[in-house]
């Protein structure tokens, strides 16, 4: 098979470590901020979520492809990674389900992909030393001309990616006669979060990022939903703005992950890059209302300032990352709105955290009530 060709292939990181690998289909260059997932399965998920866009990722799961993909489990209509780096590239999948196999897909859209890279040195190396950009290539015999391409590609702190993923025109989602209706914000929302709405009777319109909240309004929604997406929240103004009118219609109101930290921009509370983002599906959350413990699917590289949402007269903040303490979900106490810096929707990951959609859909049945 002579797609299975291997080709020398370089990972060039913005410090200036070289790690080799070999590259298989047809090989290329492609830059990006460089980040690893820890899933030990998901892949085909992880590659498609929106929230990826512009990044490099490296899986440590030593097997990539093996199990194939299916058309049913993509997050997005197209790869979102902007290359991958991984150990085992398996060209031969098995599993009874699958539509395709992942080396083709991938290729559909010209991706550059490297394996037989010592993928354990370099996350530790990514770990120890955080979050950057890097190039990865075929290109091998010139790393200086690399170098100097690397040297221009923005860095992910202070870019704005959500335009480049949300959808351009509105469209609906799930069933017109369904219970409730939901207006949500596209920043690069993952179709599982679409899913699980639908599923609890939600009858949805997706908007552009930069929809006036008057447009919102028009659809006469029981409630918000602000979705995931890539790169930086705060240069994001106009979402902050509408976030803002949102939370002062007193409708329901509810963030995942970018969403969540618009709504943390949207009360003045700031937000960092940190050394390095929680990407996996088994990062440990305590959930402070109830003292339960979670484990969740997470990824971010932002989060919001932790010291700004505690001294906040009306943020309680609700969960907590058990790794590193950060804030990962908070609500609003003068108004039906709440947050997650994680992903209960999980696609891939575990389930513990799909209460939080019940929770929402418990808001807008409320406030409906409350209203009728
Ligand atoms: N999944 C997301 O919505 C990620 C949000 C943001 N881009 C971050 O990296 O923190």
């Amino acid at each position: 098979m002579a797609y299975l060709e291997k080709k020398d292939a370089v990972v060039v990181l913005s410090d200036g470590t070289v790690f080799y690998g070999k590259a298989i289909g047809d090989g290329g260059t492609a830059t990006g901020e460089i980040c690893f997932n820890t899933g030990t399965t998901g892949y085909q998920e992880i590659f498609t979520d929106p929230s990826y866009f512009g990044q490099i990722m490296v899986t440590t799961n030593a097997h990539i492809g093996n199990y194939g993909v299916v058309n049913d489990d993509s997050e997005s209509n197209s790869i979102k990674i902007s290359g991958l780096v991984c150990k085992n590239f398996s060209a031969i999948h098995s599993r009874p389900a699958a539509t395709s196999d992942l080396l083709k897909h991938l290729q559909e859209q010209n991706l550059v992909i490297l394996c037989d890279v010592d993928t354990r040195a370099l996350v530790s190396h990514i770990r120890d030393n955080g979050a950057q950009n890097a190039i990865i290539s075929t290109a091998v015999d010139d790393i200086e001309a690399l170098k100097e391409q690397l040297s221009k590609v923005p860095s992910m702190k202070g870019l704005e990616l959500a335009s480049k993923v949300s959808t351009n025109e509105a469209y609906y989602y799930g069933n017109p006669d369904a219970q409730y209706k939901v207006a949500a914000l596209d920043l690069g929302v993952k179709t599982n979060i679409l899913k699980n709405l639908a599923s609890r009777d939600v009858y949805i319109k997706v908007f552009p990022f930069n929809t006036p909240f008057e447009e919102l309004k028009a659809f006469n929604p029981d409630g918000y939903f602000i979705s995931n997406g890539p790169g930086d929240p705060e240069p994001l103004e106009t979402v902050i703005a509408t976030a803002r009118e949102i939370l002062n219609s007193s409708m329901p109101l509810f963030g995942i992950c970018l969403g969540h930290q618009i709504i943390a921009l949207a009360h003045n509370i700031e937000t960092y890059k940190m050394h390095n983002g929680h990407r996996g599906i088994n990062h440990p959350i305590k959930n402070l209302l109830t003292g339960k413990g979670e484990i969740t699917s997470q990824n971010h590289g932002f989060a919001i300032n932790k010291e700004q949402a505690e001294r906040h007269d009306d943020i309680e903040i609700t969960h907590v990352h058990l790794n590193d303490d950060t804030v990962a979900g908070m609500r609003i106490k003068s108004k039906p709105c709440f947050s997650v810096q994680y992903h209960p929707e999980a696609g891939p990951g575990p389930n513990d955290a799909t209460y939080l959609f019940d929770e929402f859909i418990h808001l807008i049945k409320t406030n409906k009530e409350k209203v009728a």
